[in-house]
């Protein structure tokens, strides 16, 4: 179990890190999400101690400087690619190994675990980023341990590699084990995680399980199919908290109301109705809604014409940052 409380950095006049409490239970993977400069990697350099601020944060009611053996208890991937260039992936895992009393069997173990047997004779120098991310997985399982830090652990590992990733992390939430794993993408996030801690601008915006996220920041709607929708959307209009929306050709995005208050409205108004089809909300439209106000970073619309080459600039709400 690891409890943060009242976390806080500041760079300057610019509060990086806004008084964040959380817990991360053990069995669950918790998603740490939020859109590009939110604080994440502040956050978590904090809670191990790596930055200074204030607050607290306790790993089974322990700080993280007071563990004898911090390898075998806590494994942290702060910053992919951060190995020794030139020893060889096996040693770099022997050396940090030998440093923490664990057997030096322990590094082929965990190499062939994230499939870079292959590679363990050759430098980290030349790996992908996604290699790099399986390398950074390797170091952090090497103590075996209850805790699980990763930053960023999906980016550079391709669709099959986040599966991968998806199912590791599962896997090792069902030993019972707490694992806390950041990210900026809600694609990612809705694969892995069963709860989620959301923050923007250092501020926590959400801290529970991953469907209430999306209950709470998507407003479902009803699309509704009739012959008579103007008469429909008339009759719904008249009850307290609905909206409609014409959509064309006899269809009605209806909010506010279930199936079955739409049903009992079009009944009464002697209407008959073709279609009536909750629409699921998606985790994306949650997570723009959540922090669409707290971006850092926004690139905005050109005013002027296109620019001569390249993509054209990302509107609000892409998390492309433009640090
Ligand atoms: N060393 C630093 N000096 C000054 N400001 C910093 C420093 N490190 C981070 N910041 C600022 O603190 C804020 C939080 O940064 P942080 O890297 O923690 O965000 P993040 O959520 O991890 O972002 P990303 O998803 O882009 O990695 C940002 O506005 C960033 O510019």
């Amino acid at each position: 179990m690891i409890t943060a409380r009242g976390l806080n950095k500041r760079y300057g006049e610019k509060l990086a890190v806004d008084d964040l409490s959380f817990e991360v239970r053990p069995g669950t993977v918790t998603g740490f999400l939020g859109p590009n400069g939110a604080g994440k990697s502040t956050t978590m350099r904090l809670m191990l101690g790596l930055d200074r601020g204030s607050g607290e944060t306790l790993f089974d009611g322990r700080r993280f400087g007071t563990i004898k053996h911090p390898m075998r208890e806590i494994g942290a991937v702060l910053e992919a690619k951060a190995f020794h260039p030139t020893r060889t992936a096996r040693n770099h895992l022997r050396m940090l190994a030998a440093g923490s009393g664990i057997p030096a069997s322990r590094a082929d173990e965990v190499l062939e675990f994230v499939g870079l047997s292959d590679v363990k004779r050759k430098q980290p120098k030349g790996f992908s980023l996604g290699m790099a991310q399986r390398l950074g997985l390797a170091q952090a399982l090497l103590g075996d341990p209850g805790t699980l830090i990763l930053d960023e652990p999906a980016n550079g590992l391709d669709p099959h590699g986040i599966h991968w990733l998806r199912d590791v992390l599962r896997s090792l939430a069902a030993e019972d084990r707490t694992i806390f794993v950041s990210s900026h993408l809600l694609s990612e996030m809705s694969l892995m995680a069963d709860q989620l801690v959301v923050i923007g601008r250092g501020k926590m915006i959400y801290n529970g399980d991953v469907d209430g996220f999306v209950r709470k920041f998507t407003q479902t709607s009803v699309l509704v199919r009739t012959p008579q929708a103007e008469q429909l959307a008339d009759a719904l209009r008249g009850v307290d908290r609905v909206t409609v929306d014409a959509l064309g050709d006899g269809a009605l995005r209806v909010g506010g109301a279930d199936p079955a208050a739409i049903g009992e409205v079009a009944y009464h108004a002697g209407v008959m109705l073709h279609e009536l089809t909750p629409q699921t909300a998606s985790l994306e439209a949650a997570f723009i809604t959540a922090t669409g106000a707290s971006e850092e970073y926004v690139a905005h619309e050109p005013t002027g014409a296109s620019p001569p080459s390249g993509p054209p600039a990302a509107g609000h709400g892409t998390y492309g940052g433009v640090a």
